[in-house]
């Protein structure tokens, strides 16, 4: 049974509300399995757990929470609201002294634990000690709570059968990784615990399996390293709730912060991370029946029977990011694209890497890939960042995206026809709720084919039925018939050979989620890049439009969460930043993490400015480097004028008035920024700032509060994650008694997650503001003509998704996507570039080596 609940231990909350009807008992048996991960707003109280809060607050010394109760709902353990919650609402307080992390190990176990063992198995082996303790286990009521493995779907514990249901899927190797990963963890301590046996007694792998799955799934990383958070990790996630973790360093507690309003009975949930289904499911052990996040890997060798293979490979590998190896410190041959879902009217198309790669795939002679590496040269340094000039070469290559996506469809389409769902029997539950979650996982990454397939044919059709003029394509006209077959496109685009051996396609690919592999770096054409970052080899990155409260340490945090995990130590790969006024320049070691950052910040919020992430176009011009990019003002329609406050240009070419002697901090003149006793002056920009707050958020934040204050990173599975990025920038918040938050705003996310039904639009949220340039002219959700006043290089290198950030939730959720039949995308001529290849949902850190 999936939910262990002893019904006679759960009792209904009895509040006004009527309760939503749930049955903990056989629950997964009884309802509509499609159903099966949809939010239960409802839970049954838990009477086992009565004495739990309690016990937790005794041991804290101080109040934890006076607004929510311990429940059970179809996710397991719940918190729900026990009186009614408005946004803002501190709903929650666990101070650190009742947190469990690897400080906790036996001193004599910590002794004997060298570095190889990270802090994941640390506190798995916390657990397992304090299981070993049993009763007499100072945390006994606590881990007596956490899920049994029976319980637990975490792929980890999927039977090898069941793994083949995903098989199509890279969650597939990923999980197969983590296996072996975990028993070589597991070996590895037990091997450093050698001579004294008895300290973990007879520890199994299952157990430490169970462990380390545990921590995985509800454990925080946070300064302070990685904590279990005992009663705040019993809050389910939902794929929409935007609260999440805060930590308070002052405090020295962990917090949530409501982010809307909850009736009593009412189950409160937060934020994991932006994860997609493949994370969700090898972390935490679920998915979502619908999740905005997922994402599809593509994997395709060049042919190997294609002479200019060799060449072929190299170009890519000098013009693209440099190859990564994978978690098992493979280099792979394979060539990997993420790819995301394709906004079906607006979207910026597919990943720029993976379309540079079917024009070098569909070259025939040396001269065309020498012609494609000048072109490479002559731009940023990045590899046919335009449309190829001849239109039947850009044709062909397209339409072999186009055939390879339309094959994986009906792979896809085959496999989720073939998983139909089981008559759930208590004997088969388990094979139900997985054969559930693979339809969840594949699902969601046909969707995100379907999406590119329908780009692709759309650009194909814009192509052959419009005047071709390299500079100037405009975004294809998107069909709505999202059907897709071999045959289809046969028909529609005749020159296509839909054999794969007469395509020059590999005879065999596969397709996986997720991992960022990119090529192979060889050498090849030494034509000097001028790459937009030749020095920093792509790893620099402008931060534009930050607030005057952001600090080069915050900028720290927030981008360290892109480091990637190296084993089970963290290694984070900002190598520095670059402070300026209200921009800076950050550095990482490798370019992939730039672009993770580039992916996952550009247009977020932090200290409540909607910040510019984008490569930076030049070095830093002498000792700490220059306020601009060598020269050229700001980053097209991405500085902000410190006199004006308006983007586009510099404050010193500012026609708005004399920009000189004015403090940036308040405005006011006759002082500067460092001398400022004043309050942050309200910058005069449109979108960002446009938002009216509710009456509730009226209360000013302090300063030195929201500096002194950051998210704590959720479990690993948040460290990987960006979505950390939130967790990490500081909470505006004042974290005092709930009581005290009542009509306090939430903090900055929160505010930004809890918009006004206006600002949810997606005309208010997606559609620029008349002043902001940038959006105006490279948001994917601009009506006007490509490229009003950047270049169109710039178009593609600012290409993060900003547009998606400014999607509705609903949209967001793909519940109000209805992609219209005939859409012009006034595509800039320019692809649109590698966001998609960001691998958001990387592989479990715990599992990393
Ligand atoms: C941090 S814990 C939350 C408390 C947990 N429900 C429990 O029983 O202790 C995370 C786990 O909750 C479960 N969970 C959270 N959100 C869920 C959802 N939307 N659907 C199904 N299970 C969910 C998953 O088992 C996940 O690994």
């Amino acid at each position: 049974m999936l939910w262990a609940t002893r019904i006679s231990n759960i009792r209904l909350y009895q509040y006004h509300r009527p309760l939503l009807f749930t049955a903990p008992h056989n629950f997964r048996t009884k309802l509509n399995l499609s159903s099966l991960s949809q939010p239960q707003r409802y839970c049954y109280l838990d009477e086992d757990c009565d004495d739990f809060l309690p016990w937790l607050e005794q041991k804290a010394g101080a109040k934890i929470s006076s607004v929510l109760s311990i429940g059970k709902s179809a996710f397991g353990r719940s918190l729900f609201a026990s009186k009614s919650i408005q946004s803002g609402d501190c709903i929650l307080k666990v101070p650190y002294s009742v947190q469990i992390t690897p400080d906790n190990l036996l001193p004599e176990i910590k002794s004997l634990l060298g570095d190889e063992v990270g802090n994941i198995a640390k506190l798995a082996i916390v657990i397992l000690c304090e299981q070993k303790i049993g009763r007499k286990s100072e945390w006994a009521p606590y881990i007596s709570r956490l899920p049994q493995p029976g319980e637990m779907h975490n792929m980890i514990f999927w039977s090898q059968d069941e793994l083949e249901m995903i098989r199509q899927s890279s969650v597939y190797h990923e999980t197969i990784n983590q296996k072996s990963q975990t028993e070589n963890d597991f070996l590895a301590i037990k091997h450093a615990l050698r001579h004294d046996p008895e300290i973990l007694g007879d520890i199994t792998y299952e157990g430490f399996m169970h462990a380390c799955s545990l921590v995985g799934s509800r454990a925080w990383g946070s300064t302070k390293g990685l904590s279990l958070i005992p009663f705040a990790d019993f809050l389910n996630h939902d794929g929409v709730t935007e609260a999440i973790v805060l930590s308070d360093e002052d405090k020295q507690d962990s917090e949530v912060i409501a982010d809307r309003d909850y009736g009593p009975g009412e189950q409160v949930l937060i934020r994991y991370g932006k994860f997609p289904n493949a994370t969700l499911m090898l972390d935490f052990g679920f998915s979502l029946p619908y999740n905005i996040h997922d994402q599809v890997q593509v994997h395709f060798n060049l042919p190997h029977h294609d002479l200019l293979r060799e060449m072929k490979i190299d170009l890519l590998q000098r013009h693209c990011t440099p190859p990564i190896k994978d978690v098992n410190g493979f280099k792979s041959s394979l060539e990997s694209f993420t790819i995301k879902e394709v906004a079906s009217a607006k979207g910026r198309g597919l990943p720029q890497s993976l379309r540079a790669f079917a024009r070098v795939l569909s070259c025939t002679t040396p001269e065309e890939l020498s012609d494609l590496a000048k072109e490479a040269a002559q731009n940023d340094g990045r590899l046919a960042r335009r449309p190829l000039s001849n239109r039947n070469k850009e044709i062909r290559a397209h339409e072999k995206l186009l055939l390879l996506i339309t094959q994986l469809i009906e792979e896809y389409n085959a496999t989720i026809k073939s998983l139909v769902p089981v008559n759930s029997t208590p004997m088969c539950e388990r094979l139900a709720v997985r054969r559930q979650m693979a339809r969840d996982l594949l699902s969601g990454e046909l969707r995100i084919l379907k999406s590119a397939s329908m780009w692709l044919k759309s650009y194909c059709t814009t192509l052959t039925t419009t005047a071709y003029h390299c500079e100037d394509i405009d975004k294809p006209t998107v069909h709505s018939d999202l059907s897709t077959d071999t045959t289809q496109v046969q028909r529609s685009f005749p020159s296509i050979n839909t054999r794969r051996e007469n395509l020059g396609l590999p005879l065999s690919f596969s397709l996986s989620v997720r991992n960022k592999s990119r090529v192979l770096s060889l050498r090849f054409l030494q034509v000097k890049m001028p790459r937009y970052d030749d020095r920093y080899g792509g790893s620099r990155l402008y931060v534009g439009r930050l607030s005057s409260r952001t600090r080069s340490r915050d900028l720290d945090d927030i981008f360290s969460r892109y480091g990637r995990f190296l084993g089970f130590c963290l290694t984070w790969r900002v190598r520095d930043v670059d402070m300026k006024r209200d921009f800076a320049f950050v550095e990482f070691s490798d370019p992939r993490d730039a672009e993770d950052a580039i992916y996952n910040l550009n247009n977020r919020d932090v200290d409540g400015s909607r910040i510019i992430v984008e490569f930076a176009k030049g070095g830093p011009r002498g000792p700490g480097g220059s306020r601009e990019y060598l020269g050229r003002g700001p980053p097209p329609g991405s500085g902000r004028c410190f006199n004006c406050g308006i983007d586009g240009h510099w404050a010193r070419d500012c026609k708005a008035g004399d920009w000189k002697n004015k403090c940036y901090r308040c405005g006011e003149r006759g002082h500067i920024e460092r001398n400022c006793k004043n309050s942050p002056k309200k910058l005069r920009r449109g979108r960002s700032y446009s938002r009216s707050p509710s009456p509730r958020r009226g209360r000013s934040r302090s300063r030195s509060y929201s500096r002194d204050r950051s998210y704590s990173r959720s479990p690993l599975k948040r460290e990987r994650s960006l979505e950390q990025v939130e967790r990490r920038s500081r909470s505006p918040h004042d974290s005092r008694s709930p009581k005290r938050h009542r009509g306090s705003p939430p903090p900055s996310k929160g505010r930004k997650r809890s918009p006004t039904p206006d600002e949810r639009s997606p005309r208010k949220r997606g559609s620029p503001s008349p002043r902001d340039g940038r959006q105006a002219n490279g948001s994917d959700y601009s009506g006007s003509p490509r490229g009003k006043s950047k270049s169109p290089i710039d178009d593609a290198d600012g290409e993060s998704p900003r547009g998606r950030s400014y999607r509705s939730p609903a949209e967001e959720n793909g519940r109000s996507r209805s992609p219209s039949p005939i859409h012009r995308d006034n595509r800039s001529p320019i692809d649109d570039d590698d966001n998609h290849g960001s691998p958001r949902g990387r592989r479990s850190p715990i599992y990393r080596r």
